[in-house]
């Protein structure tokens, strides 16, 4: 008879396995141990040896996920803010109240840097910008990003993200006319749309993803958030294996053809520009090499095209994600939407000012601060780039750290200061969308019938962290919100909606 461990693996081989597994084990054993006695915050107990709590964490997907860190920050961060898992032998700490959070982020920008895992994975993309530089580098980039996207050049993009907002709406129409049931499905526009707009935005060129996706383009923008999560997650960087790296998961011919466009685009502007400084005067690009030049600050080609594809990855997914939170609320609650769709009916999207975003609809921008609030992206990877100072202790170079931004924001025993109320008095933890509404005041706004003024939310503090926090909060906020105004303002316009009967 063949024995199985004939076939696989002689006898010796096999006791020399089993002492090899039981001594890592136990090495794992004593290691938690040893590195959790002296510490002041508490470990999660339970983790499997080497695995740690690996299974704990990926059995219950991204909402899982999420799910049992709540559990965890209630359990085990109440005492000290913050609290210790463990996944294949890394140790990563979350931090999870508002305290512990002010002293990690207050060594921003230099001593604490973004987690190199998600900096390197974001680099591999093709996103060589500001989201993944760091040091002086950053600091560079920072300003000449920030001032391009400030809210004086905004005013300049609003007819673009306008008329985005309408293209979008328009192809739902005509998919709605020929769809039998008037059943369409919404979620591959509300990527492509987004990234249209960053296009169209940023170098003035209409790629078109709502309409053709299989694009040159279409390839980097679709498949970069896929690899992206790959890639962060992977143990090894494979991508930098010379030659056939980044085509072990395919992103490779993505990769190379999204670049070689996005290149020759900058390519011609730049030729554009020196037959004609004013040429596509309104577009990011433009803006961007005005800054440049008045700031005395180039940057080369490579960086400025990873700027571009940062845009496109920062831009697309987060943008798009609120909007399928924000449709999914409405087509819920049909009683909210016909509030906000009496709310908006009067607002004229033609001639439409970026103040007349900020001042004519607070009840639905108060709604759209609470969908972010709510359904952000929970978490944001953190390292410090030294030593440093942390609950009392020194927390190494290196350390893997967690913000956990949602529990900061939302926890019911000590929630951060001055989340907003709102005229229902609601706790944190609540969802509230006239969270952010205050009476009107007469002298600021624009109408005698208008009853609300919609506030913040704060850029300052720990009460609003969807779009980050500090210096190295997000550049894109006013735009990505613009955008969603305008989407949401046609939208509500043009249809009444609901969820289609076993909708995904
Ligand atoms: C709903 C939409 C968006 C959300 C929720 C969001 C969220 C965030 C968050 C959480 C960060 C990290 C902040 C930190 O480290 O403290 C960030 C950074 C960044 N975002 Fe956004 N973002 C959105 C839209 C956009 C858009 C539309 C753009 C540009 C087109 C953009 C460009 C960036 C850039 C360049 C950074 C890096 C800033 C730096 O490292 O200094 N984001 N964003």
């Amino acid at each position: 008879m063949l024995w199985l461990d004939d076939l696989l693996i002689d006898k010796p081989g096999l006791v020399i396995s089993i002492v090899a597994i039981l001594v890592v084990a136990t090495y794992s054993v004593i290691r938690q141990q040893l590195t959790t006695a002296n510490k002041p915050w508490k470990t999660v107990p339970g983790g499997w040896p080497l695995l740690g709590h690996f299974y704990t964490m990926a059995a219950g997907g991204r909402i899982g996920f999420v799910q049992t860190l709540e559990k965890w920050a209630d359990q085990y961060g109440a005492e000290t803010g913050c609290f210790e898992f463990e996944v294949m032998g890394t140790r990563i700490l979350v931090v999870c109240r508002e305290d512990a959070a002010k002293e990690i982020l207050s060594q921003r920008p230099f001593n604490v840097t973004r987690s190199t895992n998600l900096r390197e994975a974001v680099k591999s993309l093709g996103a060589t910008g500001v989201f993944s530089a760091e040091g002086e580098q950053w600091k560079q980039e920072r300003k000449l990003i920030s001032s391009t996207l400030n809210k004086i050049h905004m005013q300049d993009y609003v007819p673009t993200l306008k008329d985005s907002a309408i293209a979008l709406i328009q192809k739902w129409e005509v998919d709605a006319k020929e769809s039998p049931d008037g059943v369409i499905s919404i979620k591959q526009d509300l990527g492509h749309a987004p990234a249209d707009t960053v296009g169209k935005v940023f170098v003035g060129r209409d790629f078109d993803f709502l309409h053709n996706p299989e694009s040159d383009m279409g390839g980097l923008v679709n498949q970069g958030f896929k690899a992206l999560s790959r890639r962060v997650l992977a143990p090894i960087k494979f991508w930098k294996i010379p030659f056939i790296g980044q085509d072990l998961d395919g992103f490779g011919k993505y990769f190379r053809s999204g670049m070689a466009t996005l290149s020759q685009v900058i390519k011609d502007y730049e030729q554009e520009r020196a037959a004609n400084p004013k040429a596509n005067s309104k577009t990011f690009i433009a803006k961007l090499y005005d800054v440049m030049e008045q700031e005395k600050s180039k940057l080369d080609h490579e960086r400025i095209v990873g700027n571009i594809v940062t845009a496109f990855a920062a831009g697309t997914d987060t943008t798009s994600l609120t909007l399928l939170s924000t449709l999914h609320f409405l087509a819920e609650n049909k009683e909210l939407q016909a509030e906000l769709r009496e709310h908006i009916r009067d607002f004229d999207l033609e001639t439409a000012t970026l103040d007349d975003y900020y001042t004519k609809v607070p009840v639905l921008k108060s709604f759209l601060h609470e969908i972010h609030r709510y359904y952000c992206t929970p978490i944001m990877g953190l390292q410090p780039a030294k030593d440093i100072p942390f609950c009392g202790t020194t927390l190494p170079k290196g350390s893997r750290v967690l913000i956990f931004l949602r529990h900061i924001m939302l926890q019911q025993k000590s929630p951060a200061e001055g989340v907003p109320t709102g005229p229902d008095n609601a706790p944190p933890q609540v969802f509230s969308y006239r969270r952010y509404l205050v009476p009107a005041d007469e002298n600021t706004t624009t109408s005698k019938e208008q009853k609300w003024q919609c506030i913040g939310p704060l850029t300052k503090g720990f009460s609003f962290l969807p779009f980050g926090h500090g210096v190295r909060t997000c550049p894109g906020r006013l735009y990505s919100e613009i955008l969603s105004y305008a989407i949401l303002i046609k939208l509500l316009q043009t249809f009444e909606f609901e969820l289609a009967p076993n909708h995904l």
